[in-house]
């Protein structure tokens, strides 16, 4: 269902409590909750309840998901709201995401509570917070210098958040802990050739500070492209990458399926 989406929020706490959400409950800023196809990554194709958080500490230009990130906007939902919204679809795959879901510590609470209930969980994250949590994957997407914003690229203003984003992007030791405490998918977005070189770089940098290995079929190059139209232009170019370094590409078959249409 999408969300009434009301209050507005910039990755912290709301200081308003609303309606549906009790101020003693753990609760979180939802921005829709839906049911469709995993879109993206080694389980493309399974059926799953996308759980979408507001909020994210990082401003992407070209993230798909504007209504969290650049103008986020949210219902207030408890725990025990989002778990029984969940129950009611017949899924056993869940896909907390965002925003970005691990800015809100009350992730780990709903964690926790879909893992009691034998869910497999699936957190898509940007790999900048290590949370201690029930994940049975980590999906975690690093942005490369190619995601900020500039002044010319930003979707909202002027590139205010141009160097705030470039020294949060990417830290070398979360990366690390997430590949050592999960069953971990590294998911880059690839706009054009130049990337690669900044994704072998990272990877090896992650590799040589993980306990855990990293393979290069876990390494995954996504094309970047919120519209049918804009994937067109890049996921061919993408394949051809993958099969030169022995990444895996993966599709994103909302796009292709939906259009990535709201609630797909
Ligand atoms: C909206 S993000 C939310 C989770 C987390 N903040 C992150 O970035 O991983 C979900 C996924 O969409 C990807 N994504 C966002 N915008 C995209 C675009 N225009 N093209 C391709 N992938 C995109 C992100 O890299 C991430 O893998
Ligand atoms: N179908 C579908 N699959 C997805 N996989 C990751 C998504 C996300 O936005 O995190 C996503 C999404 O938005 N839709
Ligand atoms: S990190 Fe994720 S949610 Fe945040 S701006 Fe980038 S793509 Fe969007
Ligand atoms: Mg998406």
């Amino acid at each position: 269902m999408p969300v009434n989406a009301t209050e507005p929020s910039d990755g912290k706490r709301a200081d308003v409590e609303h309606e549906g959400a009790d101020s003693d409950e753990p609760s979180l800023p939802i921005n829709e909750l839906f049911y469709s196809l995993q879109g993206e990554g080694t389980l493309a194709g399974v059926p799953s309840v996308f759980v979408r958080t507001s909020g994210c500490n990082l401003r992407c230009w070209f993230c798909d998901s504007y209504h969290t990130s650049w103008e986020p906007t949210h219902a207030r939902m408890t725990v025990d709201e989002i778990v029984a919204e969940v129950e009611s679809y017949d899924a056993n795959h869940i896909v907390l995401t965002g925003g970005e879901p691990l800015v809100h510590e009350e992730s780990v609470t709903l964690l926790d509570r879909l893992s009691e209930r034998g869910y497999h969980t699936t957190v898509e994250t940007n790999g900048t917070i290590f949370r201690d949590a029930p994940i049975d994957l980590a999906s975690v997407s690093p942005k490369l210098a190619s995601s900020t914003p500039t002044p010319e690229t930003d979707p909202k203003g002027d590139g205010e958040w141009e160097d705030r984003h470039e020294e949060r992007r990417i830290d070398v030791e979360t990366l690390a802990a997430l590949v050592d405490a999960y069953d971990t998918q590294m998911k880059f977005v690839v706009t054009d050739d130049g990337d690669l070189e900044e994704i072998e770089e990272l990877v090896s940098d992650v590799r040589a500070t993980a306990d855990e290995p990293l393979s290069d079929t876990d390494v995954l190059l996504m094309p970047e492209g919120a519209t049918r139209e804009q994937l067109d232009e890049t996921r061919e170019r993408v394949a051809q990458l993958a099969m030169e370094y022995g990444y895996r590409y993966t599709p994103r078959l909302h796009v292709d399926l939906w259009n990535d249409a709201p609630g797909t």
